[in-house]
Protein backbone atom coordinates (compact mmCIF):
# COMPACT_ATOMS: atom_id res chain seq x y z
CA UNK A 1 0.00 0.00 0.00
CA UNK A 2 1.15 3.34 -0.67
CA UNK A 3 2.35 5.45 2.26
CA UNK A 4 -0.12 8.10 2.82
CA UNK A 5 2.85 10.92 2.40
CA UNK A 6 3.86 9.79 -1.02
CA UNK A 7 0.63 9.69 -3.20
CA UNK A 8 -0.16 13.16 -1.50
CA UNK A 9 -1.88 15.86 -3.88
CA UNK A 10 -3.11 19.04 -3.35
CA UNK A 11 -2.65 22.85 -3.43
CA UNK A 12 0.56 22.61 -1.30
CA UNK A 13 2.24 20.03 -3.88
CA UNK A 14 4.03 20.86 -6.92
CA UNK A 15 1.16 19.71 -9.40
CA UNK A 16 -2.04 21.11 -9.46
CA UNK A 17 -4.79 21.66 -7.01
CA UNK A 18 -6.83 19.05 -8.84
CA UNK A 19 -5.94 15.87 -9.99
CA UNK A 20 -6.20 12.39 -11.85
CA UNK A 21 -6.27 9.45 -9.85
CA UNK A 22 -7.42 5.94 -11.15
CA UNK A 23 -8.16 7.63 -14.48
CA UNK A 24 -10.91 9.65 -13.04
CA UNK A 25 -11.26 13.53 -12.08
CA UNK A 26 -11.27 13.95 -8.68
CA UNK A 27 -10.65 16.37 -5.98
CA UNK A 28 -8.24 15.45 -3.43
CA UNK A 29 -8.36 17.35 -0.19
CA UNK A 30 -5.38 19.10 0.71
CA UNK A 31 -3.42 19.15 3.54
CA UNK A 32 -1.04 21.86 4.97
CA UNK A 33 2.76 20.60 4.94
CA UNK A 34 3.72 20.62 8.52
CA UNK A 35 6.06 23.07 9.87
CA UNK A 36 10.26 21.86 9.88
CA UNK A 37 11.64 22.87 13.31
CA UNK A 38 15.08 23.60 13.53
CA UNK A 39 16.62 21.55 16.78
CA UNK A 40 16.76 17.98 16.40
CA UNK A 41 14.93 17.47 19.04
CA UNK A 42 11.90 19.76 17.29
CA UNK A 43 12.36 18.09 14.46
CA UNK A 44 11.67 14.47 15.29
CA UNK A 45 9.15 15.79 17.11
CA UNK A 46 7.51 17.30 14.52
CA UNK A 47 8.17 14.27 12.28
CA UNK A 48 6.06 12.74 14.81
CA UNK A 49 3.28 14.73 14.74
CA UNK A 50 3.48 14.31 10.86
CA UNK A 51 3.39 10.90 11.30
CA UNK A 52 0.16 10.84 13.76
CA UNK A 53 -1.49 13.73 10.84
CA UNK A 54 -0.65 11.54 7.91
CA UNK A 55 -2.12 8.30 9.81
CA UNK A 56 -5.59 10.25 10.74
CA UNK A 57 -5.47 12.66 7.70
CA UNK A 58 -3.51 11.28 5.19
CA UNK A 59 -4.55 7.70 5.20
CA UNK A 60 -7.00 6.96 2.70
CA UNK A 61 -5.25 9.22 -0.34
CA UNK A 62 -4.91 6.77 -3.61
CA UNK A 63 -7.19 4.61 -2.16
CA UNK A 64 -10.16 3.59 -4.02
CA UNK A 65 -13.47 6.22 -3.96
CA UNK A 66 -15.35 3.47 -1.94
CA UNK A 67 -13.02 4.18 1.08
CA UNK A 68 -12.30 8.00 0.06
CA UNK A 69 -14.54 11.14 0.28
CA UNK A 70 -14.29 12.19 -3.28
CA UNK A 71 -16.43 14.01 -5.55
CA UNK A 72 -16.70 14.67 -9.19
CA UNK A 73 -15.59 18.17 -9.99
CA UNK A 74 -18.57 18.58 -12.76
CA UNK A 75 -21.31 17.31 -10.58
CA UNK A 76 -20.82 19.21 -7.73
CA UNK A 77 -23.34 17.73 -5.83
CA UNK A 78 -20.95 14.26 -5.04
CA UNK A 79 -18.42 16.41 -3.58
CA UNK A 80 -18.04 15.79 0.26
CA UNK A 81 -19.89 18.20 2.39
CA UNK A 82 -18.70 19.62 4.79
CA UNK A 83 -17.86 17.52 7.73
CA UNK A 84 -20.18 17.68 10.72
CA UNK A 85 -21.83 16.13 13.71
CA UNK A 86 -23.88 13.00 11.51
CA UNK A 87 -27.11 11.97 13.67
CA UNK A 88 -27.33 8.25 13.13
CA UNK A 89 -30.48 6.33 14.87
CA UNK A 90 -28.36 4.30 17.84
CA UNK A 91 -26.21 7.81 18.22
CA UNK A 92 -29.22 9.64 18.48
CA UNK A 93 -30.80 7.08 21.01
CA UNK A 94 -27.86 6.58 23.02
CA UNK A 95 -27.57 10.69 23.86
CA UNK A 96 -32.07 10.36 24.33
CA UNK A 97 -30.73 7.85 27.05
CA UNK A 98 -28.38 9.48 28.41
CA UNK A 99 -30.29 12.89 28.91
CA UNK A 100 -33.07 10.76 30.21
CA UNK A 101 -31.01 9.15 32.64
CA UNK A 102 -29.10 12.63 33.47
CA UNK A 103 -32.86 14.18 34.63
CA UNK A 104 -34.35 11.18 36.10
CA UNK A 105 -35.24 11.66 39.82
CA UNK A 106 -33.55 12.98 41.34
CA UNK A 107 -31.72 15.10 38.93
CA UNK A 108 -27.85 14.47 38.56
CA UNK A 109 -28.04 17.23 36.08
CA UNK A 110 -30.15 19.86 37.45
CA UNK A 111 -27.95 19.23 40.65
CA UNK A 112 -24.78 20.01 38.86
CA UNK A 113 -26.15 23.01 37.59
CA UNK A 114 -27.61 23.93 41.21
CA UNK A 115 -24.47 23.09 43.25
CA UNK A 116 -22.06 24.68 40.86
CA UNK A 117 -24.14 27.63 39.44
CA UNK A 118 -27.13 28.71 41.35
CA UNK A 119 -25.41 28.07 44.41
CA UNK A 120 -22.76 30.53 43.93
CA UNK A 121 -24.85 32.93 41.83
CA UNK A 122 -27.24 33.17 44.83
CA UNK A 123 -24.42 33.60 47.55
CA UNK A 124 -23.65 36.92 45.82
CA UNK A 125 -26.91 38.64 45.73
CA UNK A 126 -28.97 37.27 48.76
CA UNK A 127 -28.98 39.10 51.93
CA UNK A 128 -26.37 37.72 54.91
CA UNK A 129 -27.22 37.97 58.89
CA UNK A 130 -24.81 38.74 61.54
CA UNK A 131 -25.45 37.65 65.14
CA UNK A 132 -25.42 40.97 66.38
CA UNK A 133 -27.65 42.25 64.24
CA UNK A 134 -30.48 39.55 65.69
CA UNK A 135 -33.15 40.77 68.61
CA UNK A 136 -34.44 37.41 70.29
CA UNK A 137 -37.87 37.62 71.03
CA UNK A 138 -40.28 35.02 72.54
CA UNK A 139 -39.56 31.07 72.51
CA UNK A 140 -41.58 29.66 70.29
CA UNK A 141 -40.49 25.67 70.09
CA UNK A 142 -37.53 23.40 71.81
CA UNK A 143 -36.81 20.53 70.57
CA UNK A 144 -34.27 17.64 71.25
CA UNK A 145 -32.03 19.41 68.90
CA UNK A 146 -32.49 23.47 68.93
CA UNK A 147 -34.50 25.76 70.25
CA UNK A 148 -36.83 28.16 67.86
CA UNK A 149 -37.23 31.73 68.91
CA UNK A 150 -39.27 34.69 67.14
CA UNK A 151 -36.88 37.28 66.26
CA UNK A 152 -36.69 40.74 64.68
CA UNK A 153 -34.13 42.64 63.05
CA UNK A 154 -32.16 45.70 65.00
CA UNK A 155 -32.11 48.15 62.06
CA UNK A 156 -34.11 46.96 59.02
CA UNK A 157 -32.00 45.75 56.05
CA UNK A 158 -33.31 47.33 52.53
CA UNK A 159 -32.71 44.06 51.25
CA UNK A 160 -35.10 42.22 53.43
CA UNK A 161 -39.01 42.70 53.35
CA UNK A 162 -40.25 43.89 56.97
CA UNK A 163 -42.04 41.71 59.56
CA UNK A 164 -41.42 39.14 62.10
CA UNK A 165 -38.31 36.50 61.65
CA UNK A 166 -37.75 32.47 63.21
CA UNK A 167 -34.35 31.75 64.46
CA UNK A 168 -33.26 28.25 65.17
CA UNK A 169 -30.03 27.74 67.10
CA UNK A 170 -29.44 24.67 66.25
CA UNK A 171 -26.91 21.99 67.50
CA UNK A 172 -26.15 18.46 65.52
CA UNK A 173 -28.41 18.44 62.66
CA UNK A 174 -27.65 21.94 62.03
CA UNK A 175 -25.59 21.78 59.09
CA UNK A 176 -27.86 18.95 57.34
CA UNK A 177 -30.63 21.76 58.03
CA UNK A 178 -28.77 24.66 56.06
CA UNK A 179 -28.09 22.49 53.32
CA UNK A 180 -31.48 21.12 53.06
CA UNK A 181 -33.19 24.55 53.31
CA UNK A 182 -30.56 26.05 50.61
CA UNK A 183 -31.29 23.42 48.38
CA UNK A 184 -35.28 23.67 48.92
CA UNK A 185 -35.62 27.47 48.50
CA UNK A 186 -33.18 26.79 44.92
CA UNK A 187 -35.76 24.51 43.42
CA UNK A 188 -39.12 24.75 45.20
CA UNK A 189 -39.29 27.65 47.56
CA UNK A 190 -43.00 27.29 47.91
CA UNK A 191 -42.81 23.92 49.59
CA UNK A 192 -41.31 25.19 52.67
CA UNK A 193 -41.06 28.46 55.19
CA UNK A 194 -39.36 30.77 53.69
CA UNK A 195 -36.01 30.66 54.80
CA UNK A 196 -33.53 33.67 54.44
CA UNK A 197 -29.96 32.45 55.68
CA UNK A 198 -28.13 30.06 58.12
CA UNK A 199 -24.02 30.28 58.99
CA UNK A 200 -21.83 28.61 62.17
CA UNK A 201 -21.43 30.70 64.96
CA UNK A 202 -18.48 29.50 66.63
CA UNK A 203 -18.28 29.81 70.35
CA UNK A 204 -15.74 31.82 71.90
CA UNK A 205 -12.81 30.05 73.58
CA UNK A 206 -13.89 28.18 76.53
CA UNK A 207 -17.50 27.42 75.66
CA UNK A 208 -18.33 23.86 74.18
CA UNK A 209 -20.08 23.00 70.95
CA UNK A 210 -20.70 25.21 67.82
CA UNK A 211 -24.05 26.67 67.01
CA UNK A 212 -25.96 26.59 63.81
CA UNK A 213 -28.19 29.88 62.89
CA UNK A 214 -31.00 29.65 60.87
CA UNK A 215 -33.51 32.06 59.83
CA UNK A 216 -36.33 32.08 58.27
CA UNK A 217 -39.52 34.01 57.72
CA UNK A 218 -42.09 33.66 60.38
CA UNK A 219 -44.95 32.15 58.43
CA UNK A 220 -47.71 32.79 61.13
CA UNK A 221 -49.00 31.34 64.72
CA UNK A 222 -50.63 28.11 63.45
CA UNK A 223 -49.05 24.45 62.22
CA UNK A 224 -51.39 21.87 61.60
CA UNK A 225 -51.56 19.78 64.80
CA UNK A 226 -52.83 23.07 66.29
CA UNK A 227 -55.76 23.82 64.04
CA UNK A 228 -56.40 19.84 63.93
CA UNK A 229 -56.94 19.97 67.92
CA UNK A 230 -59.47 22.35 67.83
CA UNK A 231 -62.77 21.44 68.09
CA UNK A 232 -63.81 23.43 64.77
CA UNK A 233 -61.72 21.35 62.46
CA UNK A 234 -61.88 21.38 59.37
CA UNK A 235 -64.06 24.73 58.95
CA UNK A 236 -60.69 26.63 61.26
CA UNK A 237 -58.83 25.96 58.67
CA UNK A 238 -61.42 27.30 55.74
CA UNK A 239 -61.76 30.72 55.99
CA UNK A 240 -57.58 30.41 55.91
CA UNK A 241 -57.38 28.45 52.45
CA UNK A 242 -60.69 29.01 50.85
CA UNK A 243 -61.55 32.48 51.61
CA UNK A 244 -64.68 34.49 52.87
CA UNK A 245 -68.48 32.49 52.44
CA UNK A 246 -68.95 29.29 51.53
CA UNK A 247 -72.08 27.95 49.49
CA UNK A 248 -72.30 24.30 50.55
CA UNK A 249 -74.23 23.76 53.99
CA UNK A 250 -71.81 22.39 56.79
CA UNK A 251 -71.93 18.65 56.20
CA UNK A 252 -69.67 15.95 55.30
CA UNK A 253 -69.63 17.18 51.61
CA UNK A 254 -68.40 20.93 52.75
CA UNK A 255 -65.88 18.98 55.17
CA UNK A 256 -64.25 16.77 52.27
CA UNK A 257 -63.59 19.72 50.33
CA UNK A 258 -61.28 21.23 53.03
CA UNK A 259 -59.62 18.15 53.81
CA UNK A 260 -59.17 17.62 50.37
CA UNK A 261 -57.65 21.32 49.29
CA UNK A 262 -54.84 20.78 52.50
CA UNK A 263 -54.03 17.42 50.99
CA UNK A 264 -53.85 18.98 47.99
CA UNK A 265 -51.11 21.67 49.59
CA UNK A 266 -49.23 18.75 51.07
CA UNK A 267 -48.97 16.88 48.34
CA UNK A 268 -47.51 19.88 46.10
CA UNK A 269 -45.35 20.24 48.43
CA UNK A 270 -44.19 16.96 48.73
CA UNK A 271 -43.57 16.65 45.06
CA UNK A 272 -41.50 19.48 45.00
CA UNK A 273 -39.38 18.15 47.51
CA UNK A 274 -39.00 14.75 45.71
CA UNK A 275 -38.59 15.58 42.39
CA UNK A 276 -35.38 17.55 43.74
CA UNK A 277 -34.53 14.37 45.67
CA UNK A 278 -34.86 15.05 49.29
CA UNK A 279 -37.01 13.23 51.25
CA UNK A 280 -38.15 14.48 54.55
CA UNK A 281 -38.88 12.16 56.71
CA UNK A 282 -40.16 13.79 59.77
CA UNK A 283 -43.80 14.81 57.78
CA UNK A 284 -46.12 15.22 60.90
CA UNK A 285 -48.84 17.44 61.62
CA UNK A 286 -46.18 19.28 63.89
CA UNK A 287 -43.96 20.12 60.95
CA UNK A 288 -46.72 21.61 58.82
CA UNK A 289 -47.25 25.77 59.18
CA UNK A 290 -49.62 27.56 57.59
CA UNK A 291 -48.33 30.82 55.85
CA UNK A 292 -50.47 33.77 56.13
CA UNK A 293 -49.31 35.55 53.51
CA UNK A 294 -49.17 32.43 50.86
CA UNK A 295 -52.28 31.14 52.12
CA UNK A 296 -51.06 27.89 52.04
CA UNK A 297 -49.49 25.03 54.44
CA UNK A 298 -45.97 24.76 53.84
CA UNK A 299 -43.37 22.33 55.24
CA UNK A 300 -40.87 22.98 58.44
CA UNK A 301 -38.34 21.36 60.16
CA UNK A 302 -35.85 19.78 57.43
CA UNK A 303 -32.94 18.49 60.23
CA UNK A 304 -34.18 15.09 59.60
CA UNK A 305 -34.53 14.90 55.69
CA UNK A 306 -32.44 13.45 53.40
CA UNK A 307 -30.72 14.59 50.15
CA UNK A 308 -30.33 11.72 47.45
CA UNK A 309 -29.13 13.75 44.85
CA UNK A 310 -25.72 13.99 46.66
CA UNK A 311 -26.28 11.25 49.25
CA UNK A 312 -26.23 13.53 52.31
CA UNK A 313 -28.22 12.71 55.66
CA UNK A 314 -29.25 9.12 54.38
CA UNK A 315 -27.60 6.76 56.76
CA UNK A 316 -30.18 3.50 56.35
CA UNK A 317 -28.72 2.56 59.91
CA UNK A 318 -29.29 5.48 61.60
CA UNK A 319 -32.95 6.95 62.31
CA UNK A 320 -34.20 9.95 64.21
CA UNK A 321 -38.26 8.64 63.23
CA UNK A 322 -41.02 10.09 64.92
CA UNK A 323 -42.93 6.52 65.48
CA UNK A 324 -46.42 7.86 65.24
CA UNK A 325 -45.90 8.87 61.56
CA UNK A 326 -43.07 6.87 60.30
CA UNK A 327 -43.73 4.07 57.60
CA UNK A 328 -42.88 0.31 58.49
CA UNK A 329 -39.71 0.33 56.57
CA UNK A 330 -37.81 2.68 58.89
CA UNK A 331 -35.08 2.97 56.70
CA UNK A 332 -35.80 4.88 53.27
CA UNK A 333 -32.55 3.14 51.57
CA UNK A 334 -32.31 -0.89 51.72
CA UNK A 335 -30.59 -1.66 54.71
CA UNK A 336 -28.46 -3.90 51.76
CA UNK A 337 -27.49 -0.40 50.51
CA UNK A 338 -24.46 0.72 52.23
CA UNK A 339 -24.13 3.90 54.12
CA UNK A 340 -24.06 6.99 51.94
CA UNK A 341 -21.58 6.75 49.37
CA UNK A 342 -19.02 9.31 48.41
CA UNK A 343 -20.58 12.79 46.84
CA UNK A 344 -19.98 11.41 43.04
CA UNK A 345 -20.70 8.05 43.59
CA UNK A 346 -24.07 8.74 45.02
CA UNK A 347 -24.70 11.40 42.27
CA UNK A 348 -24.11 9.33 39.63
CA UNK A 349 -26.29 6.34 41.45
CA UNK A 350 -28.81 8.48 41.90
CA UNK A 351 -31.52 7.80 39.93
CA UNK A 352 -30.48 4.07 40.08
CA UNK A 353 -30.88 3.90 44.01
CA UNK A 354 -34.05 6.28 43.74
CA UNK A 355 -35.84 3.54 41.73
CA UNK A 356 -34.22 0.42 43.62
CA UNK A 357 -35.92 1.87 47.00
CA UNK A 358 -38.49 4.72 46.26
CA UNK A 359 -37.33 6.32 49.46
CA UNK A 360 -40.46 9.47 48.86
CA UNK A 361 -43.01 6.48 49.42
CA UNK A 362 -41.59 6.88 53.42
CA UNK A 363 -43.22 10.69 53.36
CA UNK A 364 -46.58 9.66 51.56
CA UNK A 365 -47.35 6.84 53.85
CA UNK A 366 -46.89 9.80 56.70
CA UNK A 367 -48.88 12.11 54.92
CA UNK A 368 -51.51 9.33 54.34
CA UNK A 369 -51.56 9.01 58.56
CA UNK A 370 -52.24 12.89 58.41
CA UNK A 371 -55.27 12.40 56.05
CA UNK A 372 -56.69 9.68 58.00
CA UNK A 373 -56.68 11.88 61.31
CA UNK A 374 -58.21 14.26 59.41
CA UNK A 375 -61.52 12.38 58.38
CA UNK A 376 -61.39 10.35 61.75
CA UNK A 377 -61.38 12.56 64.73
CA UNK A 378 -60.99 10.05 67.10
CA UNK A 379 -57.31 9.59 65.54
CA UNK A 380 -56.11 12.65 66.34
CA UNK A 381 -54.67 11.76 69.70
CA UNK A 382 -51.12 10.68 70.64
CA UNK A 383 -52.39 7.83 72.35
CA UNK A 384 -55.27 6.71 70.06
CA UNK A 385 -53.24 7.28 66.83
CA UNK A 386 -50.38 4.90 69.04
CA UNK A 387 -53.22 2.34 69.13
CA UNK A 388 -54.56 2.31 65.77
CA UNK A 389 -50.97 1.92 64.85
CA UNK A 390 -50.94 -1.57 66.77
CA UNK A 391 -54.09 -2.56 65.24
CA UNK A 392 -52.91 -1.83 61.53
CA UNK A 393 -49.95 -3.55 62.07
CA UNK A 394 -51.66 -6.57 63.16
CA UNK A 395 -53.89 -6.51 59.79
CA UNK A 396 -50.69 -6.53 58.06
CA UNK A 397 -51.10 -3.28 57.03
CA UNK A 398 -53.85 -3.60 54.94
CA UNK A 399 -56.62 -0.62 55.45
CA UNK A 400 -59.20 -2.31 54.16
CA UNK A 401 -58.57 -5.76 56.61
CA UNK A 402 -58.66 -2.81 59.01
CA UNK A 403 -61.70 -1.42 58.01
CA UNK A 404 -63.32 -4.83 58.49
CA UNK A 405 -61.93 -5.24 61.41
CA UNK A 406 -63.39 -1.80 63.34
CA UNK A 407 -66.24 -0.98 60.91
CA UNK A 408 -69.04 -3.60 62.24
CA UNK A 409 -68.57 -2.18 65.99
CA UNK A 410 -67.49 1.31 64.59
CA UNK A 411 -69.20 4.45 67.09
CA UNK A 412 -70.80 7.53 65.72
CA UNK A 413 -67.29 9.20 65.00
CA UNK A 414 -65.39 6.15 62.97
CA UNK A 415 -68.95 5.18 60.83
CA UNK A 416 -68.97 9.40 60.07
CA UNK A 417 -64.91 8.89 59.20
CA UNK A 418 -65.91 5.97 56.69
CA UNK A 419 -68.90 7.90 55.22
CA UNK A 420 -67.05 11.08 54.40
CA UNK A 421 -63.68 8.91 52.35
CA UNK A 422 -66.41 6.77 51.04
CA UNK A 423 -68.09 10.14 48.89
CA UNK A 424 -67.67 10.07 45.06
CA UNK A 425 -67.81 6.01 44.69
CA UNK A 426 -65.35 6.09 47.63
CA UNK A 427 -62.56 8.06 45.66
CA UNK A 428 -60.89 9.47 48.97
CA UNK A 429 -60.56 5.86 50.52
CA UNK A 430 -59.12 4.26 47.36
CA UNK A 431 -56.17 7.29 47.28
CA UNK A 432 -55.72 6.99 51.36
CA UNK A 433 -54.94 3.26 50.64
CA UNK A 434 -52.71 3.27 48.01
CA UNK A 435 -50.80 5.87 50.37
CA UNK A 436 -50.80 3.72 53.23
CA UNK A 437 -49.18 0.74 52.05
CA UNK A 438 -46.79 -1.78 54.02
CA UNK A 439 -44.88 -1.68 50.47
CA UNK A 440 -42.66 1.21 49.67
CA UNK A 441 -43.31 -0.11 45.92
CA UNK A 442 -47.33 -0.21 46.25
CA UNK A 443 -47.71 3.21 47.69
CA UNK A 444 -48.98 5.92 45.17
CA UNK A 445 -46.00 9.00 44.20
CA UNK A 446 -46.69 12.44 45.23
CA UNK A 447 -47.28 13.08 41.53
CA UNK A 448 -49.65 10.75 40.79
CA UNK A 449 -51.88 11.07 43.91
CA UNK A 450 -52.13 14.84 42.69
CA UNK A 451 -53.68 13.34 39.21
CA UNK A 452 -55.93 11.23 41.56
CA UNK A 453 -59.62 11.67 41.13
CA UNK A 454 -60.19 12.58 44.54
CA UNK A 455 -58.85 15.59 43.35
CA UNK A 456 -61.19 15.78 40.45
CA UNK A 457 -64.48 17.91 41.51
CA UNK A 458 -66.89 15.85 40.45
CA UNK A 459 -64.93 12.34 41.45
CA UNK A 460 -65.15 9.08 39.68
CA UNK A 461 -68.82 9.42 38.33
CA UNK A 462 -67.32 13.20 36.44
CA UNK A 463 -64.52 11.25 34.86
CA UNK A 464 -64.58 11.47 30.97
CA UNK A 465 -63.73 8.15 29.23
CA UNK A 466 -60.26 9.11 29.06
CA UNK A 467 -59.59 9.79 32.65
CA UNK A 468 -61.24 6.45 33.42
CA UNK A 469 -58.56 4.67 31.38
CA UNK A 470 -56.39 6.53 32.64
CA UNK A 471 -57.35 5.73 35.84
CA UNK A 472 -57.31 1.81 35.26
CA UNK A 473 -53.95 2.17 33.79
CA UNK A 474 -53.23 4.00 37.26
CA UNK A 475 -54.61 0.60 39.52
CA UNK A 476 -52.72 -1.64 36.93
CA UNK A 477 -50.04 0.39 37.65
CA UNK A 478 -49.96 0.59 41.35
CA UNK A 479 -49.65 -3.65 40.99
CA UNK A 480 -46.94 -5.27 43.17
CA UNK A 481 -44.81 -6.94 40.05
CA UNK A 482 -43.15 -9.27 42.67
CA UNK A 483 -46.65 -10.53 43.12
CA UNK A 484 -47.05 -10.91 39.54
CA UNK A 485 -43.89 -12.22 39.62
CA UNK A 486 -44.64 -14.98 42.18
CA UNK A 487 -47.99 -15.65 40.43
CA UNK A 488 -46.03 -16.35 37.47
CA UNK A 489 -43.46 -18.82 38.98
CA UNK A 490 -46.44 -20.33 40.70
CA UNK A 491 -48.00 -21.12 37.20
CA UNK A 492 -45.48 -22.19 35.68
CA UNK A 493 -44.76 -24.69 38.95
CA UNK A 494 -48.64 -25.68 38.14
CA UNK A 495 -47.94 -26.11 34.75
CA UNK A 496 -46.08 -29.28 34.53
CA UNK A 497 -43.76 -31.86 35.70
CA UNK A 498 -39.72 -32.32 35.80
CA UNK A 499 -40.08 -33.82 33.33
CA UNK A 500 -42.42 -31.95 30.84
CA UNK A 501 -40.44 -28.52 31.65
CA UNK A 502 -42.55 -27.67 34.22
CA UNK A 503 -41.53 -26.80 38.17
CA UNK A 504 -42.34 -29.14 41.40
CA UNK A 505 -42.70 -27.22 44.50
CA UNK A 506 -39.03 -28.16 45.44
CA UNK A 507 -37.70 -27.29 42.05
CA UNK A 508 -39.18 -23.70 42.69
CA UNK A 509 -37.56 -23.48 46.18
CA UNK A 510 -34.28 -24.47 44.49
CA UNK A 511 -34.74 -21.65 41.95
CA UNK A 512 -35.97 -19.18 45.05
CA UNK A 513 -32.77 -20.27 46.39
CA UNK A 514 -30.63 -19.51 43.18
CA UNK A 515 -28.27 -22.14 43.05
CA UNK A 516 -26.37 -23.32 40.48
CA UNK A 517 -27.80 -26.87 39.41
CA UNK A 518 -28.22 -28.81 36.17
CA UNK A 519 -31.58 -29.28 34.52
CA UNK A 520 -33.66 -27.99 31.94
CA UNK A 521 -32.45 -25.00 29.47
CA UNK A 522 -35.63 -23.25 30.59
CA UNK A 523 -35.09 -23.72 34.51
CA UNK A 524 -31.92 -23.00 33.94
CA UNK A 525 -31.76 -19.72 32.02
CA UNK A 526 -34.79 -18.35 34.89
CA UNK A 527 -31.91 -19.10 37.21
CA UNK A 528 -29.47 -17.19 35.35
CA UNK A 529 -31.38 -14.66 35.28
CA UNK A 530 -32.40 -14.51 39.00
CA UNK A 531 -28.45 -14.94 39.73
CA UNK A 532 -27.33 -12.53 36.71
CA UNK A 533 -29.76 -9.56 38.86
CA UNK A 534 -28.33 -10.86 42.15
CA UNK A 535 -24.90 -10.15 41.08
CA UNK A 536 -25.67 -7.22 39.81
CA UNK A 537 -27.30 -5.79 43.00
CA UNK A 538 -24.07 -7.43 44.85
CA UNK A 539 -21.42 -5.77 42.84
CA UNK A 540 -23.06 -2.63 43.04
CA UNK A 541 -23.32 -2.87 46.83
CA UNK A 542 -20.31 -3.95 47.25
CA UNK A 543 -18.15 -1.30 44.60
CA UNK A 544 -20.36 1.48 46.93
CA UNK A 545 -18.91 0.19 50.36
CA UNK A 546 -15.42 -0.08 49.14
CA UNK A 547 -15.57 3.47 47.33
CA UNK A 548 -16.75 4.47 51.25
CA UNK A 549 -13.93 3.07 52.85
CA UNK A 550 -12.59 6.31 52.61
CA UNK A 551 -13.56 8.37 55.57
CA UNK A 552 -16.44 10.54 54.35
CA UNK A 553 -16.20 13.86 55.87
CA UNK A 554 -18.90 16.47 56.08
CA UNK A 555 -17.16 17.67 52.73
CA UNK A 556 -20.55 19.92 51.77
CA UNK A 557 -20.59 21.49 55.11
CA UNK A 558 -17.95 23.94 53.31
CA UNK A 559 -20.92 25.47 51.58
CA UNK A 560 -22.26 26.88 54.80
CA UNK A 561 -20.73 29.95 55.79
CA UNK A 562 -19.18 30.84 59.08
CA UNK A 563 -19.67 33.92 61.18
CA UNK A 564 -16.28 34.78 62.13
N1 LIG B 1 -40.97 29.72 59.63
C1 LIG B 1 -41.68 29.59 60.74
N2 LIG B 1 -42.72 30.43 60.97
C2 LIG B 1 -43.45 30.34 62.08
N3 LIG B 1 -43.24 29.44 63.07
C3 LIG B 1 -42.23 28.57 62.90
C4 LIG B 1 -41.41 28.59 61.73
N4 LIG B 1 -40.50 27.63 61.85
C5 LIG B 1 -40.73 27.01 63.03
N5 LIG B 1 -41.78 27.57 63.65
C6 LIG B 1 -42.34 27.18 64.96
O1 LIG B 1 -41.31 26.63 65.75
C7 LIG B 1 -41.67 25.32 66.17
C8 LIG B 1 -40.45 24.45 66.22
O2 LIG B 1 -39.88 24.38 64.92
P1 LIG B 1 -39.11 23.09 64.41
O3 LIG B 1 -40.03 21.94 64.39
O4 LIG B 1 -38.42 23.44 63.16
O5 LIG B 1 -38.04 22.94 65.58
P2 LIG B 1 -37.42 21.65 66.23
O6 LIG B 1 -36.38 22.14 67.18
O7 LIG B 1 -36.99 20.73 65.20
O8 LIG B 1 -38.62 21.06 67.02
P3 LIG B 1 -39.03 19.53 67.16
O9 LIG B 1 -37.79 18.80 67.49
O10 LIG B 1 -40.04 19.56 68.25
O11 LIG B 1 -39.61 19.14 65.83
C9 LIG B 1 -42.72 24.86 65.21
O12 LIG B 1 -43.58 23.94 65.76
C10 LIG B 1 -43.42 26.13 64.81
O13 LIG B 1 -44.43 26.42 65.75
Amino acid sequence: MATAGALRLGPSSSSSSSSFLHGHRRLVPARPKPHVPASPRGWRGARAAAHLHDLFVGVGVGLPCTVMECGDIIYRSTLPRPTGLTLTAPGAALALAAVSYLWATPGVAPGFFDMFVLAFVERVFRPSFRKDEIVLGKKIGEGAFGVVYKVSLAKPKPSVKEGDLVLKKATEYGAVEIWMNERVRRACANSCADFLYGFLERKSKGKVGDEYWLIWRFEGEDTLADLMQSKEFPYNVEAKILGGNQDLPKGLGRENKIIQTIIRQLLFALDGLHSTGIVHRDIKPQNVIFSEEARTFKIIDLGAAADLRVGINYIPKEFLLDPRYAAPEQYIMSTQTPSAPSAPVATALSPVLWQLNLPDRFDIYSLGLIFLQMAFPSLRTDSSLIQFNRQLKRCNYDLNSWRNLVEPRAGPDLRRGFELLDLDGGIGWELLTSMVRYKARQRISARAALAHPYFNREGLLGLSIMQNLRLQQYRATQKDYSEAANWVINLMAKSGTASEGGFTEAQLQELRDIKPKRGSAQRNVLASVLRLQRKIVKTLNESMDELNQQRKSLWWSRWIPREE
